[in-house]
């Protein structure tokens, strides 16, 4: 059985159909790069995948399960776009995520497990590089230095999937490369399953294990909105990556936006 099975999904939103007929298996550690043309529902299909909205029709299923209708608890807090929190230090937004599901009353740990909580966050930051800001703010770091946070934040729970909504967009070419090896080295290390939306053909074709492109293939050129986008092509890429897979990661869903 796939870790998650997209069982004929649509999505309409009145009269206008986003999304028709997908059908998907995905294998726990997966990494799946998703293009397509501008407002054909990429970020939509990572919504739903999300359980921030329900499909029209159609069923995504997690492990056996039906996902829930939105994200919940068991699926840990969900970060958005510029997932970062402003108003907390370096340090304090990636502890956050560790001290939020242990504490949902406070909101923070204390005394021995706050320390613990921290020292893990810390060694999370060096390991994306920011171990020398920690005490700094989110203003303070560049675009490239905020992703690196948010892509701490991300991981430092462990999520077993992980939706990234071009993650690199806003960053420079230099820094996008250092990006992708710090990703793909945090999926390397953990394998959660990994879909991520992006313009950059060769990105997505550089990163992921499978790339699935989204187009319409029927278009009512009266009523553009009659017909929804599905799955052109579903593309095998850097199969060695696949090898010695484990899905053993806690049960959370997290989004990182660009
Ligand atoms: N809640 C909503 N209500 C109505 N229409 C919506 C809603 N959410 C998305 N849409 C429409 O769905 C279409 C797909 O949007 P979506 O953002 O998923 O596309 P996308 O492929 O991610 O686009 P882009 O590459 O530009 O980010 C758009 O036409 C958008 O207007």
């Amino acid at each position: 059985m796939s870790f998650i099975t997209i069982n004929n999904i649509w999505q309409e939103y009145g009269d206008h159909v986003v999304l028709e007929r997908l059908n998907l298996q995905i294998n726990a550690g997966e990494f799946c790069s998703m293009v397509g043309a501008s407002g054909c529902g990429k970020s939509t299909f990572l919504r739903l995948l999300l359980g921030q909205e329900a499909p029209s029709r159609g069923s995504i299923t997690l492990d056996g399960k039906p996902l829930r209708a939105e994200p919940d608890s068991s699926r840990g807090v969900v970060f958005q776009r510029y997932s970062v929190f402003p108003h907390l230090s370096v340090l304090d937004n990636v502890a956050i995520g560790l001290e939020l599901p242990q504490s949902p009353l406070f909101g923070r740990l204390f005394g021995a497990k706050k320390r613990a909580a921290r020292e893990q966050a810390a060694q999370m930051l060096t390991k994306v590089g920011l171990g020398h800001a920690l005490d700094k703010y989110p203003a303070q770091l560049s675009g490239g230095m905020q992703q690196r946070l948010a892509i701490a934040q991300a991981f430092i729970t462990q999520p077993r999937v992980l939706l990234l909504d071009e993650p690199f967009g806003a960053l420079d070419p230099g820094i996008r490369k250092d990006m992708h090896a710090l990703l793909l080295q945090l999926w390397g290390e953990t394998r959660m399953t990994v879909f991520m939306v992006t313009h950059d053909l060769s990105e997505g074709f550089n990163l992921g294990t499978r790339l699935l492109v989204f187009d319409k293939v029927r278009l009512d050129p009266q009523a553009p909105n009659a017909y929804g986008a599905r799955i052109t092509y579903d593309i095998p890429l850097n199969e060695t990556r696949l090898s010695g897979l484990s899905g053993t990661a806690p049960d959370n869903v997290y989004a990182l936006r660009g």
